[in-house]
């Protein structure tokens, strides 16, 4: 009866076009699947996987790194449905970050590989018969995409679902289309062979592939990892990643006792009483990320030698012929796994690579984490993490477990998850705007979550979720405030600089040289250019040589030098065609026309710095991230840059508010002080990195400062005020800005307590971060180290965002106010023995600017410390680092 099943199955995949070779690796399995095979892998036939080689330790010049990734294609596995998720078409058509699907974000992460390495980098879609043009409708947005000679996908082969019971082909009318499956990634060999595309591959000169799903945003095509493969001549290489509790499932690698292979072994895969070996993430502590590299030509040879069957092992997967209904008929799919063909290769290695290289998109709470701002697309269009964090961990109720009913749930987006541990949400609210997640969350029950809510956890977010101002007595952390000014800013866009500009800046985009350094042999001494072999024996007896020229620096030479010759030669000067090494001229008579008399013999090269030996041209000098200071400037310059891509320098406009202010400087009417608030926010904020300048104080007029502001607000990224932000009757910041879209509040904090931060619209339509600071002198000084320097350094994507906090040792004791943080001034120096000692200075009260000066640092002590002791700890921010 089963033979028949196979016949039938066969005869019906010939009558749908499907080539032999697809057909006889059908057939191979199908016999397994008559026999019994259950594949199994039994403990006792492994070893784990040991001393795995890790990504971070293969390194490579980047001459290399172009080389291998000139040879290498990316091949994406991408015939997922994404039917768990109730999607129909295919799974990398869905949205899934700053509105770009899956396919988008391969798409622009190949383009940027091949303009950041200049490579042609084929991309390749291996799409089932049910995804093929959705996706390249997708694809058909990048016309640069393609590369001559090659499809931008091929289709893998199909095979009839069979009856669980009959193995025969299973009739499913109602929509003939479900009678078919895919034959799982392993597939990937057959139809690459049958589809032609191994050999275009092979005929274009690309020798390796990187083969990974679609869905893993992560999969990036590292060209480390393609020099690994080349340098080693490694035929295949599987990616494995460290396992935690929640891996617990996937496949892993082993290596197979009797031949010492590596093998893969999935759920699938265990003998029967084994699973507790599986499962000890102890013993094989990594797993299968399934992102593999092959070498294609050894995969060419193996395909022939085993007449197109590798003879992966079968994995029975059984579903209903209708995966939507569950009452339709049972079905088996006969599959293999693409990772299982690393047994198939003599050779192949296990690569530990970083968790960011598997980030799959499986569910909507992953959905959730990737659109969330925990992760942001960079300029090479990877998914980075940026929450400081772990990633979050998320459980959505069932509501949200199809696409279609997580969009309705978040018609504003997702919550901001930068500060979230974990978001657990039960029953089916519907979210508001600007949702923000704190810590371990909890949502139980709600109707729907308001708009600007922040969930705040350890929470039971069961009743109110409006936005909470304060809590206890009024107050509002310090950290709360930090969060609330931290998760609104937007980081500055990137421009292009001068390098004398760019001091302190992150950059934004790498930077290739345009020359090779140095662009020409030189000289590295004042002396001869000669043949080396001229000189052969002058140690001994002295060689003249008969000067036929002179090369300064900064000219060509005129002149040839031959056997017997010399031409002088000056520091940083091109080396003259014939020559081939320098002697000092300390080694010489020094002569400067007809002969030169040599006592020494150098050897060939001897100080010659040859072109290219420090930077070839076209190598990367600097990446996206690196910040730039002296030596990097040194570098451009060098390479031929005069300009650098970063990302941009806020600048501040100070504006401190005070009928009593007068400029430094100038004399002092009665009641009247100078304004030293200005001079010095000034400088924190150009200390901070940022440019800066001064706007005369105002007085204690709405009008005044409305105009003022007016005015600044053309120029001004963020803008810092000081005074007026109590509740004097003149506190003129607070009431003309508070109806104006910037927040008072008070802070459990001293010095430093009311605060103000908003946004104002610049004349642009900019919306302009403004810091209204309080204007006791240290109170300014104290709010500006610890809200706005974090805020300037996270506009020009600086990190650390905030500075060091390191322990000191008390030398006096201390009192504190219960429920504030006191920001104390102190000067923090080194004993005898190495320790840190921390000194309060005399005056801690908001006003003593002398004092403020001597110290060095700030010493923290916590809300619920009152008292402190000589000799006991306290944390410390040592200011002048
Ligand atoms: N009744 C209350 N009074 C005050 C409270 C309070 O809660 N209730 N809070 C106190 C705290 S704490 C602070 S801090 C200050 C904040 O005051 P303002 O931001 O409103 O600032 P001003 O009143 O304008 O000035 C305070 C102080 O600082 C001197 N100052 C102001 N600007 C400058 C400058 N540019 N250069 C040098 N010195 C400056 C000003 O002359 C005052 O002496 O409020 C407390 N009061
Ligand atoms: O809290 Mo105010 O900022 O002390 O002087």
């Amino acid at each position: 009866m089963s033979h028949q099943g196979m016949a039938r199955a066969v005869e019906r995949m010939r009558d749908r076009g499907i080539g032999p070779e697809a057909i006889t690796v059908f057939e191979h399995y199908y016999r397994q699947l008559e026999e019994g095979a259950q594949g199994t892998v039994p403990e006792d036939t492994i070893e784990p996987l040991r001393d795995i080689q890790a990504l971070g330790e293969v390194r490579f010049s980047d001459e290399d790194a172009r080389l291998a990734l000139s040879q290498t294609a990316v091949i994406k596995l991408n015939g997922g449905l994404g039917t768990s998720m109730g999607m129909s078409g295919a799974k990398s058509a869905l949205e899934v970050k700053d509105g770009l699907t899956f396919l988008d974000i391969i798409a622009r992460q190949v383009l940027a590989l091949r303009e950041e390495w200049d490579v042609e980098l084929p991309l390749i879609l291996m799409n089932s018969f049910r995804t093929s043009e959705q996706s390249l409708e997708i694809l058909a947005k990048y016309p640069t995409l393609p590369v001559d000679g090659l499809p931008l996908d091929f289709i893998q082969s199909a095979e009839p679902k069979l009856l669980a019971d009959s193995l025969t082909p299973v009739d499913w009318p109602q929509d003939p289309e479900l009678e078919w499956c895919p034959p799982g990634h392993g597939d990937i060999y057959v139809s690459l062979v049958t589809s032609g595309v191994l050999d275009s591959l092979l005929d274009k000169g690309i020798r390796y592939a990187f083969i990974s799903n679609s869905d893993n945003l992560g999969a990036t095509c590292d060209p480390e990892v393609a020099a690994w493969m080349v340098e080693h001549g490694l035929p295949f290489v599987a990616e494995v990643c460290d396992r935690t509790k929640s891996d617990r499932k996937g496949g892993h690698l082993a290596r197979r006792k009797s031949d010492g292979r590596l093998i893969l072994r999935d759920t699938a895969m265990v003998a029967e009483g084994e699973e507790r070996f599986f499962a000890d993430i102890r013993r094989h502590h990594t797993f299968n990320a399934n992102n593999i590299w092959v070498d294609l030509a050894v995969l060419r040879d193996r395909m022939a030698e085993r007449n197109g069957v590798l003879g992966l092992p079968i994995i029975i997967n059984r579903k209903t012929v209708d995966p939507a209904d569950p009452t339709s008929p049972e079905v088996v799919q006969l599959e293999s796994a693409m990772g299982a063909a690393i047994e198939v290769f003599e050779g192949s290695e296990a690569l530990l690579v970083p968790r960011t290289r598997f980030r799959p998109v499986k569910t909507t709470n992953d959905l959730l984490v990737v659109r969330s701002d925990y992760f942001v697309l960079d300029e090479r269009h990877h998914l980075v993490a940026v929450g400081e964090g772990p990633e979050p961990f998320v459980d959505l109720d069932s509501a949200y477990r199809l696409v279609q009913g997580f969009e309705q749930r978040f018609p504003h987006g997702v919550p901001s998850m930068l500060e979230c541990t974990s978001l657990r949400v039960i029953g089916d609210p519907v979210f508001g705007r600007n949702v923000r997640c704190v810590g371990d969350v909890l949502v139980d029950g709600l109707r729907r979550v308001h708009d600007n809510a922040v969930l705040e956890g350890p929470v039971e977010a069961t009743a109110d979720t409006r936005p909470s101002r304060a809590k206890g007595d009024g107050l509002r952390t310090v950290d709360e405030h930090l969060r609330a000014i931290l998760s609104t800013l937007e980081p500055a866009p990137s421009a292009s600089v001068p390098l004398t500009e760019a001091l302190g800046l992150v950059v934004a985009k790498g930077v290739r040289s345009r020359v090779s350094l140095p662009s020409f042999d030189n000289s590295s001494m004042d002396g001869y250019a000669v043949q080396a072999a001229s000189l052969q024996g002058a140690d001994t007896t002295p060689v003249r040589l008969r000067l036929v020229g002179e090369v300064a620096a900064g000219t060509a030479p005129t002149c040839t030098v031959g056997p017997g010759e010399a031409a002088r030669i000056m520091t940083g000067a091109p080396i003259p065609s014939g020559a081939d090494a320098v002697i000092a001229v300390e080694d010489t008579d020094g002569a400067a026309e007809g002969e030169v008399l040599c006592r020494a013999a150098v050897p060939q090269g001897r100080y010659i710095r040859p072109s290219g030996e420090d930077v070839s041209e076209g190598a990367v000098i600097v990446s996206a991230g690196d910040v730039i200071g002296p030596r990097t400037i040194a570098l451009l310059a060098a390479c031929g840059h005069a300009s650098v891509e970063v990302h941009r320098r806020p600048h501040v406009v100070v504006l401190s508010t005070g009928a009593e202010l007068v400029p430094p400087g100038e004399p002092l009417g009665p009641g009247q002080i100078h304004d030293s608030n200005s001079p010095m926010l000034w400088a924190a904020a150009v200390s901070a990195g940022a440019s800066a300048e001064i706007r005369a104080a105002v007085g204690d007029t709405d009008a005044e400062l409305l105009s003022a502001l007016d005015e600044v607000l053309a120029t001004a990224d963020v803008v810092v005020t000081s005074g007026g932000v109590s509740m004097g009757a003149y506190d003129v910041v607070k009431s003309a800005l508070a109806d104006q879209g910037v927040d008072f509040v008070r802070v459990a904090m001293q010095p430093g307590k009311p605060q103000g931060f908003g946004y104002l619209a610049a004349p642009d339509g900019r919306r302009v971060p403004l810091f209204a600071l309080p204007g006791n002198p240290v109170s300014s000084f104290v709010s500006f180290e610890v809200f706005v320097r974090p805020a300037l350094r996270r506009l020009m994507r600086r990190t650390p965002e905030k500075r060091r906090i390191r322990s000191a040792t008390l030398t006096a004791g201390l009192r504190s106010f219960e429920g504030r943080r006191q920001f104390g001034r102190a000067v923090v120096r080194r004993n005898s023995e190495g320790a840190l000692m921390c000194t309060p200075v005399a005056g801690q009260g908001s006003h003593f600017v002398a004092d403020l000066s001597r110290a060095n640092a700030l010493f923290v002590v916590p809300e619920d410390t009152v008292d402190l002791v000589a000799g006991e700890a306290v944390d410390v921010i040592v200011l002048d680092d």
